[in-house]
């Protein structure tokens, strides 16, 4: 029925008979559908048609998943003329693509991307330009954050934006689709053209949308038959529709790489678009011809990104939050896991193993949304026996993901929504081996990682913000989970309601759990933190060293414990000390201990204004923009390495005009490599020195004052909103439960036996939570490649007759430890 509604849709009744005429005759003069003997088996094609009657167009995963039941885990079906092996099951699909990656490791396009795309690109290419494009652009999107740290604030800060206009729903039902597919789409743009757009910027939203729009009708039953009957396609208005959307979004992405070309920085790449113009600029310059960076590579893999990155991870999540307002119950054990485990706090990659039941929710989702039922369409780079059956170089191949993520063998309820599958039966999160929602293989998506990490920072901050519900009048059992035709399978159309859960739900969900009712319970009694007797005017003024106040907070600590009050003149301060304290109050409780208590003269300075020193919504546009725009410019990305090298070299120059060594001598001899971010892997005993530097030095040894935002309860102890709080990373840094060696330079607590670099939790000198430096990823990468390369060039040496014992560690007064003043020697390295 679907082959022949999409021919009425198309045709008109005369052409059809036309053009059926000229397939009869084609169909004549072929050897068409003979079945050698050792062909994987299947149903008998009819000329012409093929196995079209046996397919319903609008799932054609569905019916190749029943036809796998009668003719096995391998089986041959004819689309039209086209001869195509589908193979179906985990232990199949595996084998296949992962025992037998090679020879099932080509990519077969549909004839509508073979005419966009034209072999290049990486998602409908093949051989050496393949090979190169997506090498290219793993490396690439890796340096512009993929699975990595950077990408985890770029992601929970465009979350906020998505929570803006959630909110400005009140609570209303509306369609969720497109901003979340801006939302996610922010996250590739940002990594592909180095900046994120608004989401009322028509250029941006508009390319979106045609993404979008596009990738529905990719999978449509018209141009499926487009692709099975080419001849055909002049008549297919949907064909049209969709050449005209490509070329639209091409010529956008022209005008931006003109844009980027303009301003284009060798030593500064925004995104991938940047890196590949360098790349193709150099290899120009180089003489080297015939290669794979040219425009059409660029336009295609370009194109490429920006659709997968945002179609699929887009999808998936207005599944999950579907999913959600369909089990009530269910979401009501996210939510109740995270109120228990992270609270209102920000969410952190490394909180996913603390939260099994919501990964198992996450995985569930992935599992049964089954958004790419088909994979794409691989093809056979050899003549192939497997299982048995020979199969040609050359056939198309279908790894039928649907039979692997529903595979009865392997889930115990395939067919229902059942996070129970990824729990064991202590709850605890485990993997299964048929999860296969991004393939597997030489073909594997390869924005794995990245989908990941969106995937678990969007939904926990969505869920945190939001219970989600159906639409006024429908009923959770009306939810249609039945999926829109599409090359990608979404939800059909549906209003969701996002209602904002106050923090006041949240608080009084938390006064359920027994440790936090013990908590409120104390609150009654107001027990605020020991401390001192302060006297009057002074305060405990007397006990605090005037030069090294945070040495003598430190020996208040351990006679008042981790939670202390101390004033500071009439100043009332609480003091927390130790690593479980600190991190307790700035991570687990970021919202109440994240506000900035200015002191007077840093006040009267900035008037409140600017990142450092302010609060509220300001603070929160300012900290935000300038992480976005630092990020843009470089900030702990690859860009930002050129820039530091670059300004290393000039410090190197000064230090060496303190010596009388030959300048050549010294290009010469230091003319091995520079060293790259990258290297930091490879020199565990230099990470662990620059570490041991940064704990011991102890830079910012009482962080910036802190400011409760509101009246706390923490740790037994009553804290009043507005009291200031020092957390004392001193104590964090030089916590004896924490380090072997506090007091001494004992580079060895980074690394482990092997002389391998391990992270330390206590290693805290960036603060932490809500107001840990903004600039943390510049300073990590400028301290490794400034540390690296001057150590590269001098050897340094005490001035001349000053002993290395004579040099002195206490360093001098003021907001940040310096060391006092001193002079070294920068000794040319051979
Ligand atoms: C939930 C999110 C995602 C899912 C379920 C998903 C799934 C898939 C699947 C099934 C394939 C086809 C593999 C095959 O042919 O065997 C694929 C390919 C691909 N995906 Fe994803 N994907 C997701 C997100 C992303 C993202 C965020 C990116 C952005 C970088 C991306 C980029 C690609 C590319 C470039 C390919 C083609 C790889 C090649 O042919 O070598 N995907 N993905």
């Amino acid at each position: 029925m679907g082959l022949f509604n999409a021919f009425l849709q198309s045709y008109s009744s005369v052409s059809l008979l036309g053009a059926l005429l000229v397939l009869v005759l084609i169909y004549l003069v072929s050897n068409f559908g003979s079945q050698e003997d050792k062909d994987p088996p299947g149903p008998r094609p009819l000329p012409l048609l093929g196995n079209l009657l046996q397919v319903d167009l609008k799932r054609p995963y569905y019916s190749l998943l029943k036809l796998s039941k009668k003719y096995g885990s391998v089986f041959t079906i004819y689309f039209g003329s086209k001869k195509v092996v589908v193979l179906a099951g985990y232990k199949t699909v595996k084998e296949a693509l992962v025992h037998h990656a090679d020879e099932f490791g080509d990519r077969d396009p549909m004839l509508i991307l073979q005419d966009t795309n034209e072999g290049h690109g990486v998602l409908w290419s093949n051989g050496d330009s393949w090979k190169e494009m997506r090498r290219f652009a793993l490396t690439n999107l890796r340096d512009f954050g993929m699975g990595k740290r950077a990408n985890e604030s770029k992601i929970i800060e465009e979350c906020d934006y998505l929570i803006d206009v959630f909110k400005k729903f009140k609570g209303k039902a509306f369609d969720m689709t497109q901003p979340m597919n801006y939302a996610v789409s922010n996250i590739i743009c940002s990594m592909v053209y180095g900046s994120r757009f608004e989401y009322d910027d028509p250029e941006f939203t508009s390319m979106v949308d045609r993404a979008n729009k596009s990738v529905q009708l990719a999978g449509s039953p018209s141009i499926q038959i487009y692709n099975m009957y080419p001849w055909f396609g002049k008549f297919i208005s949907k064909r049209k529709e969709f050449l005209r959307f490509y070329d639209a979004n091409k010529k956008q992405n022209i005008e931006m790489f003109k844009n980027l070309k303009k301003t284009l920085n060798p030593q500064m790449c925004r995104g991938f678009v940047d890196a590949f113009l360098v790349r193709k600029q150099n290899l120009e310059e180089s003489g080297v011809s015939n290669n794979h960076y040219h425009d059409n590579n660029l336009l295609s893999t370009v194109n490429n990104l920006f659709v997968a990155g945002t179609d699929t991870t887009a999808t998936t999540l207005r599944w999950g939050l579907m999913l959600m307002a369909k089990y009530p119950k269910i979401q009501d054990q996210v939510q109740e896991e995270l109120s228990r485990v992270i609270g209102s706090r920000q969410v952190q990659v490394e909180d996913r193993k603390n939260l099994p039941f919501l990964d198992a929710v996450i995985h569930e989702t992935q599992r049964l949304a089954n958004i790419v039922p088909m994979a794409l369409p691989h093809k056979t780079s050899q003549d192939v026996t497997f299982q048995g059956h020979f199969i040609k170089k050359g056939t198309t191949v279908y790894p039928l993901l649907t039979s692997v993520l529903y595979d009865e063998n392997e889930w115990e309820k395939p067919h229902s929504f059942h996070p129970a599958h990824f729990l064991d039966k202590e709850g605890k999160f485990v993997k299964r081996d048929a999860f296969m929602p991004f393939s597997a293989g030489r073909r594997v998506c390869l924005g794995e990682s990245l989908a990941r990490m969106e995937l678990f920072l969007f939904f926990v901050t969505l869920l945190q913000h939001f219970r989600f519900t159906p639409a006024p009048g429908v009923s959770e059992d009306d939810l249609d989970l039945t999926p829109r035709v599409g090359l990608t399978l979404n939800p059909s159309p549906h209003e969701l309601c996002a209602v904002p859960s106050s923090r006041l739900s949240l608080s009084l969900h938390l006064t359920h759990h027994p440790l936090m009712a013990q908590c409120f319970s104390s609150q009654q009694h107001r027990k605020e933190p020991p401390g001192p007797r302060p006297l009057p005017l002074l305060g405990n003024l007397l006990l605090l060293g005037r030069k090294r106040t945070y040495l003598s907070l430190m020996m208040l600590s351990k006679e008042y414990g981790s939670v202390f009050t101390v004033y500071f003149g009439h100043k009332k301060v609480v003091v927390l000390a130790g690593y479980k304290t600190v991190k307790e109050a700035l991570v687990n409780r970021a919202e109440e201990f994240g506000e900035r208590d200015s002191m007077f003269i840093m006040q009267e300075a900035s008037g409140g204004h600017g990142v450092v020193w302010s609060n509220g919504d300001a603070w929160k546009e300012m900290r935000r923009f300038a992480l976005t725009n630092l990020r843009d410019y470089g900030m702990g990305k690859k860009a930002c390495e050129g820039k530091i090298i670059e300004e290393c070299e000039y410090l190197a120059e000064v230090f060496t005009k303190f010596k009388d060594q030959v300048q050549e001598e010294l290009s010469r001899v230091i003319g091995s490599r520079q060293v790259q971010v990258e290297d930091r892997k490879n020199l565990p005993f230099t990470d662990a020195v620059i570490h041991e530097t940064q704990r011991l030095a102890n830079i910012a040894p009482m962080a910036l004052p802190h400011k409760t935002s509101q009246d706390v309860t923490f740790q037994g102890h009553f804290i009043k909103k507005g009291t200031t709080v020092y957390p004392l990373l001193t104590s964090v840094l030089y916590d004896e439960n924490e380090w072997e060696k506090p007091h001494s330079f004992h580079p060895a607590h980074f690394l482990n036996k092997e002389g391998k670099f391990v992270k330390r939790d206590a290693f805290m000198p960036f603060s932490a939570g809500r107001r840990v430096c903004l600039g943390e990823s510049l300073a990590r990468m400028e301290l490794f490649i400034f540390f690296v390369t001057l150590l590269q060039r001098f050897r340094f040496t005490p001035a001349p007759g000053v002993s290395e014992d004579d040099l002195d560690l206490t360093p001098c007064v003021g907001l940040g430890l310096n060391p006092p003043v001193h002079k070294l020697c920068a000794v040319p390295c051979m």
